[in-house]
């Protein structure tokens, strides 16, 4: 990591999952602990990152004083209520000269983040959006962004520092709405794999396998396939074929999956998810 991102403070407001896994991996690529602060209401999170050695407070304004970049990550059925927050007990304080915003809440638009944070003074803070995933725990997150016109590139440059701390794809995106595409792909789909590991199993228990035996089989399956999508060069389909023998076992497993509309149900989840993002901005966000 270039030495810019390592002087500066930043605080996460909501310490729950995802700032768990975005504050671990600065932490082994080495960031200060001493300038990370974390403000989280809820005792057992708290102590949670009391843990990681960093800084808690239970005090909003508090940890968005002290930063050079805050992370906001709360709820986005929240952040409206702490924007506003910080906008009269932080940012007012501050002047014109505001510390560069950086939320990774699904579906909240950066034109309502703005609006909620403006001071009555009628400063704000540029504002990036991140849609980070959980993997990020283990340095190996998928982070797509997008940041509003006011940002820098210096400011930018921060950002894609913060995030080859725990991504190893980091996509801009010059179109907000594909944030939510990123969502419905990406930052929700952890969940899809994991999903499918579970049925695999179920499915290999249920034919006589234990589940220890299916589970570790599994796990590794889907390990051993990424690592030769992501550290090789054959693209996937390639990669399926290579697998699939003619009148084989594979064409009989996928044949049944497209009889059953693998596809559709694939193109349907991501839609779904996506069109969740944008509902949560539209509902969530200024009208
Ligand atoms: N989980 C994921 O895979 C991903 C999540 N995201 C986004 O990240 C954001 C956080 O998600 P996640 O970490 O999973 O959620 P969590 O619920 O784990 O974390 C949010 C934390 O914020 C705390 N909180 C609630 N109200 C406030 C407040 N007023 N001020 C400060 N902190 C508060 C919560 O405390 P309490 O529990 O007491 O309410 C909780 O500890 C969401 O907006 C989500 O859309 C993005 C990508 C992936
Ligand atoms: O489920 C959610 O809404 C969040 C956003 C992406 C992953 N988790």
């Amino acid at each position: 990591m270039a030495p810019d991102l390592f002087s500066k403070k930043i605080s996460f407001i909501g310490g729950g999952n995802m700032a768990a896994a975005i504050i671990s991996g600065l932490l082994a690529k080495g960031f200060e602990k001493s300038s990370i602060m974390v403000s989280e209401p809820w005792d057992v999170n708290r102590k949670k990152m009391a843990d990681l050695g960093v800084k808690t407070t239970t005090d909003n304004a508090e940890a968005a004083t002290v930063a050079d970049l805050i992370i906001l990550s709360i709820k986005p059925q929240v952040a409206k209520t702490v924007c506003q927050e910080l906008a009269s007990k932080a940012f007012s304080s501050q002047g014109s000269s505001l510390p560069l915003l950086v939320s990774i809440a699904a579906g909240i638009t950066a034109a309502s983040l703005k609006e909620w944070c403006t001071t009555k003074e009628g400063a704000s803070p540029p504002i990036v959006r991140v849609m980070p995933n959980t993997p990020a725990l283990l340095g190996e997150g998928a982070s797509g962004v997008y940041a509003g016109s006011d940002v820098t590139s210096e400011q930018k440059e921060q950002v894609n520092q913060l995030l080859q701390s725990v991504s190893h794809a980091i996509e801009w995106v010059d179109k907000e709405s594909l944030l939510d595409v990123v969502t419905g792909l990406s930052g929700s789909g952890p969940a899809y794999f994991f999903a499918m590991v579970e049925h695999l199993v179920t499915s290999a228990t249920k034919l006589g396998l234990s589940e220890e035996q299916a589970t570790r089989l599994a796990t590794q399956t889907c390990l051993g396939a990424g690592k030769m999508m992501v550290e090789g060069s054959d693209p996937p389909a390639q990669l399926r074929n290579n697998v699939t023998s003619p009148n084989g076992t594979t064409q009989a497993g996928l044949e049944s999956f497209e009889a059953s509309g693998f596809a559709a149900i694939v193109d349907k989840a991501v839609k779904a998810a996506t069109d969740r993002g944008e509902e949560l901005g539209r509902v969530l966000g200024f009208q």
